[in-house]
């Protein structure tokens, strides 16, 4: 008897794994057909949602603001009117990002370059600020760096170079900033930009993925201490969302994206604006009683990979009609 059970669970086991197989590559050769309609569902809305001037008078920080998701968090400010001063390391692509955002807005984007992993030159940025706009009300850390690599074949530059961006990067420039704020008595929005993996950890990012978990450890640490202060400190976790920053050294033959989509529930990437819009509210006044919170941002991608039996979305109604025969026939334990 138990071998029969056993042999017809075998053979149904072959049934969905085959079926699944099936699926799987219709799937892949039709060009994202489940990513495709499903993604119909959940279409990305691309302009600002805060009200108009929901921003003025306001000057925001973002470091990273020259590219990818810092570039469009700055645009969604900028809309919104918002002073914006983007800083990093790359002064040629800072300033033509400012330019080409300001002369969109009608607001002025100031261009200050600055490593945020030298103590001194993140000092002598935040003098600049004072200079062009005062001390800031809104400051988003966004700057990174990132590849895929195997633990085995990391050097001590390579993970002193991720770690020194991400977490010490962010620490500099948060503590410099809160420091003269608080002698100014001046509140502030403090966001910072992390990943989903900052809390389940990662394979292949591993430098990445301890800076990551540092800074929310930072900003949860932050926003129980200096609250007294008018601080406000909150993290968003986004999943992928296709920048050349990120996919070009997390994705460079862009093999992995498939695999991305296909099982992230809402079916699709995010996009930039996306995230700017989250980033805004999340600095905005609208959100003035929001501290200590971590935002996940994914589409769905970390309860989809979390969960134990998240692979029973192949298994067909008919094959669901074989296995719930199958349990309800069961008799004890
Ligand atoms: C999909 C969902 C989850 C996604 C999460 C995404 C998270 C992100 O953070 S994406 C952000 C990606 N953006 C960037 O990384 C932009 C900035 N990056 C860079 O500027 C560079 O990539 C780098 C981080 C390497 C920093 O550049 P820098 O010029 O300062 O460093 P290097 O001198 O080039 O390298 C320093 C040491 O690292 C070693 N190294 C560099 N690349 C690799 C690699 N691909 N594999 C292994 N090791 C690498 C390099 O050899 C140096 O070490 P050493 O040779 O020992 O001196
Ligand atoms: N795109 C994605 O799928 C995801 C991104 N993220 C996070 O979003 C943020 C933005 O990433 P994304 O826009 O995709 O990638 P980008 O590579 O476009 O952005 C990274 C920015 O960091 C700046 N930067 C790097 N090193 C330094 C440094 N030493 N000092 C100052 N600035 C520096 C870079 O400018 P410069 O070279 O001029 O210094 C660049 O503008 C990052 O925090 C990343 O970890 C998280 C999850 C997913």
């Amino acid at each position: 008897m138990a071998a029969r059970v056993v042999g017809r669970a075998g053979r149904l086991a072959l049934v969905v794994r085959s079926s699944a197989v099936r699926l799987q590559s219709r799937l892949h050769g039709s060009t994202g057909l489940r990513s495709g309609s499903q993604a119909n569902f959940f279409p990305p809305l691309e302009d600002a949602m805060l009200p108009s001037g929901s921003f003025n008078n306001r000057m925001a920080l973002i470091t990273g603001g020259g590219t990818g998701l810092g570039r469009a968090m700055t645009a969604t400010l900028s809309q919104l009117g918002a002073q914006c001063i983007i800083a990093s390391r790359k002064l040629d692509v800072l300033q033509r990002t400012a330019e080409e955002i300001s002369s969109q807005t009608g607001n002025k984007v100031h261009a200050v370059q600055c490593d945020v992993r030298d103590p001194q030159a993140v000092s002598q940025c935040v003098d600049q600020i004072e200079a062009l706009t005062g001390l800031p009300d809104v400051i988003i850390n966004n700057a990174a760096g990132n590849f895929v690599c195997p633990s085995e074949r990391l050097s001590p530059n390579a993970w002193k170079t991720i770690t020194d961006i991400v977490l010490n990067g962010t620490a500099f420039v948060t503590l410099e900033l809160g420091k003269r704020l608080i002698q100014n008595q001046k509140g502030a929005s403090f966001l910072a930009i992390t990943t989903i993996y900052a809390e389940s950890g990662s394979g292949f990012v591993v430098p990445s993925a301890s800076a990551k978990a540092g800074v929310e450890a930072l900003y949860k640490s932050l926003a129980a201490e200096w609250g007294r202060y008018g601080h406000r400190f909150n993290i968003i976790q986004p999943g992928p969302i296709r920048t050349k920053g990120a996919f070009s050294r997390l994705d460079p033959t862009g093999a992995f994206e498939k695999a991305m989509i296909d099982r992230i529930p809402t079916g699709r990437l995010g996009t930039p604006a996306e995230i700017a819009n989250l980033a805004a509210y999340v600095s905005s006044n609208y959100a003035s009683w929001m501290s200590g919170a971590v935002i996940r941002f994914d589409g769905g991608e970390y309860v989809s990979l979390a969960g134990e039996f998240n692979e029973l979305r192949s298994v067909t109604p008919d094959q669901w009609k074989l296995l719930e025969a199958m349990i309800r026939k069961t008799k004890g334990s």
